[in-house]
């Protein structure tokens, strides 16, 4: 069952060592197939060396293990969440990555500060407000959910695919578990160059907005000409 998605998966999983995003098991891939309506996502604390695709865990969108014998990663309830909001995305990310959880850390969103960004990001990738006390000690993964559903309420999430959750780390998403991966190394580069940036710069502004339009534009929607295609 759904094995096409379970090898996506796996190797959408195992390329996150491969681009550094991860150590030790600090992160988490899934995949959902939208007509079944069901998830494939990462065991909870399985190392990635150890990783095969019947360990991998199929559960529905409210989360009931629908096969696999492990435990789902304990970010599940978040994967849903954004599944169940987000209903154009079909693969997420996340991960520990040292720059962009970094900015998480500091509890502030990336401003796009040049065309690497603006290639992927249309706009800064936003940081989510802290969590509070309840949200904490309550369903804490699902609240994590929460609080990104609530820091997109005015914004797309194919236009910018990617957040950070304050205090915590990054989650990023696209229309497959091999794009999100993509959009995760991204997040994780411009992470690290808007950090230098500000290190020489600290007066920097967000780009203009009509290179960022062009830029973002270049590679989505109707007119999009980057590429083969
Ligand atoms: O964010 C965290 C820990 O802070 C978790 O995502 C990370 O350790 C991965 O957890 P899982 O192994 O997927 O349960």
């Amino acid at each position: 069952m759904l094995d096409k998605l379970k090898q996506a998966v796996l190797e959408a999983n195992l390329d996150l060592p491969e681009y550094r995003l991860v150590t030790f098991t600090w992160g988490n891939v899934s995949g959902i197939d939208r007509e079944q309506g069901l998830v494939v996502i990462k065991p909870s604390g399985v190392p990635y060396e150890d990783l095969k695709a019947e360990d991998l865990v199929v559960v529905d969108l409210e989360g009931r293990i629908v096969e696999g014998k492990l435990k789902p990663s304990s970010d599940t309830p978040t994967h849903l969440a954004l599944y169940r909001a987000f209903p154009a995305i079909g693969g997420i990310v996340h991960t520990h990555s040292p720059w962009a959880t970094s900015w998480a850390q500091a509890g502030r969103g990336i401003p796009a500060l040049g065309t690497t960004h603006a290639d992927y990001f249309y706009g800064e990738v936003p940081c989510t407000r802290l969590m509070t006390e309840a949200e904490i000690k309550g369903a804490y993964e699902l609240e994590t959910g929460n609080v990104i559903i609530e820091t997109f309420k005015d914004l797309d999430p194919a236009m910018v695919p990617g957040v950070l959750v304050n205090c915590h780390a990054p989650f990023s998403w696209g229309k497959d578990p091999h794009n999100a991966v993509h959009n995760a190394v991204v997040l994780e580069e411009v992470a690290k160059i808007a950090y230098r940036t500000f290190h020489l710069n600290q007066a920097i502004q967000p780009m203009e907005q009509t290179l960022l339009d062009r830029h973002f534009l270049r590679k989505h929607g109707a007119n999009a000409y980057y590429g083969q295609t």
